[in-house]
């Protein structure tokens, strides 16, 4: 793990989040992103909430990957006590399958905007992605990262085109 200070947050209402967002945090790895990985959640644990979203800025966030699954509160929660940037993550709900989570965190009202992904993996992944290419506008290394690794995907995507 990198020693820094996190730049990034991520958090999950629960334990049981993990499996999801645990590609977000193989992402952060694999860039060299300071990152760390907690779990919050506004229903259950509302004032480590307040003051996880409250001492965000002023710890040096640069911005909050929030996963949540079936009534995702915790996304806009925490995007209502900070103006660091959250990317929320609708993780796949038994009874619902996630729609009902990507609705709680993409139908936020305006001024209190959340960026929201794709339901399960690929939104955990994309959410770091995402917040890599944000800390990439001031980080020339980084942004050389992100480059490389788009080109090694291109790669993969043609080395396994049709016979
Ligand atoms: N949506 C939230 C919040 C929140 O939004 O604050 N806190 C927990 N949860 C969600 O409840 C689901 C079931 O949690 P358990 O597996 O612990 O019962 C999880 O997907 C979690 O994100």
């Amino acid at each position: 793990m990198v020693d820094d200070a996190p730049r990034v947050g991520i958090i999950m209402g629960s334990r049981s989040d993990w499996e999801t967002m645990a590609h977000a945090d193989n992402l952060l790895r694999e860039f060299g992103v300071a990152h760390e990985c907690r779990i919050v959640s506004a229903h259950r644990t509302p004032a480590r909430m307040n003051e996880y979203a409250g001492s965000a800025r002023g710890r040096g966030l640069r911005a909050i990957i929030a996963g949540a699954g079936g009534a995702a509160h915790l996304p806009g929660m925490v995007a209502a006590q900070t103006t660091v940037p959250v990317l929320g993550v609708p993780v796949q709900s038994r009874a619902l399958k996630g729609l009902d989570s990507l609705l709680s965190i993409a139908q936020m009202p305006g001024g209190v905007p959340v960026a929201t992904f794709a339901i399960g993996e690929s939104g955990a992944r994309n959410a770091a992605l995402f917040a890599v290419a944000m800390l990439a506008s001031d980080d020339a290394d980084l942004a050389d990262r992100l480059d490389a690794y788009r080109e090694a995907q291109a790669r993969r995507v043609i080395e396994d085109e049709l016979p």
